[in-house]
């Protein structure tokens, strides 16, 4: 199945590559290798190249995106290298959850190859931005860059498909490791305009706008993944992934969006995490 609907986040990256200087044939290329009908493609790239200069600005404030960015045949998304099911999905905030987004193999494969890199956690410094330990997030970690290896290049391209989002508008998958008692406590994923260690975020590639956790193993007691002021936890399974929005297209941040993952009781907990952005490094 091909995408047929331009979202936001694409316009965006149409307009950002032709300021660039990317060639439209460029861009329509990329489309395609995101699934996108050829025609389409094209007639989307031409439509945003006539637009007038600051469109974005004038654009008006649409309403938050809805769930048909995920059309649906019968439980599963279509389009993909593999049947990703929908289990449950919460409007306003948009909270989905994913089942069989990972096959056991592809779990096995990045904590095994993320075993000997994690480190421990920081978080981002408000006043400075920089990365810093701290014991609100008590996980170890690791990344891999966009497209780092074959595996890695398999499950992002998975991804921009399923969530409807550029590649290079993701950041590379961040790997954590929580072991018992080992939590993250509740926060925003997005970059508080208000504080000054946000600033370098937001101007190298904008405002995150989503996030895809990813299990990658089954945690027998603990680790849920919280929105306590949605009442809502989501149980850790091995391939299945939760995903949240927190910025509408006008930009508006939505603080129904604090999650933070639970202590783990028994056992180990491994996850893999997406976060979407407005735009690619310059
Ligand atoms: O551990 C979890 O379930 C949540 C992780 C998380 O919030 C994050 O990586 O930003
Ligand atoms: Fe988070």
């Amino acid at each position: 199945m091909s995408v047929t609907a331009l979202s936001s986040a694409w316009r965006d990256w149409i307009r950002d590559g032709l300021e660039r200087g990317c060639s439209q044939q460029q861009l329509v290329d990329v489309m395609l290798q995101n699934e996108f009908e050829a025609n389409f493609a094209r007639a989307a790239v031409s439509v945003v190249a006539l637009e007038p200069r600051g469109a974005a600005a004038q654009k008006p404030p649409t309403e938050p995106m809805v769930p048909h960015r995920f059309p649906l045949d019968g439980n599963t998304v279509p389009g993909l290298d593999r049947p990703v099911q929908v289990l449950f999905r919460l409007e306003r905030p948009r909270v989905i959850l994913f089942g069989n987004i990972l096959s056991e193999q592809e779990c096995e494969q990045i904590i095994n190859l993320s075993r000997n890199k994690v480190e421990r956690s920081t978080t981002v410094d408000n006043a400075t931005g920089k990365s810093v330990e701290h014991e609100a997030r008590t996980s170890e970690g690791t990344f891999f860059l966009l497209n780092e290896n074959e595996l890695i290049e398999r499950i992002d391209r998975r991804l921009a498909a399923l969530l409807q989002h550029p590649i290079e508008c993701g950041e590379g998958l961040q790997i954590l490791h929580y072991n018992v008692g080992g939590e993250y406590r509740p926060h925003f994923d997005y970059f508080d305009p208000n504080i000054p260690g946000s600033k370098p975020h937001l101007e190298e590639r904008g405002q995150r706008i989503g996030t895809l956790v990813m299990y990658l193993n089954d945690v027998e007691a603990g680790g849920e993944t919280i929105f306590p002021d949605l009442g809502l936890s989501v149980a850790p399974r091995r391939g299945h992934g939760v995903y949240f929005e927190y910025s509408d297209d006008s930009g508006t941040l939505d603080p129904l969006s604090l999650h933070g993952g639970a202590p783990v009781i028994r056992g180990d907990k491994w996850i893999a995490t997406k976060w979407l952005r407005q735009r690619a490094s310059r």
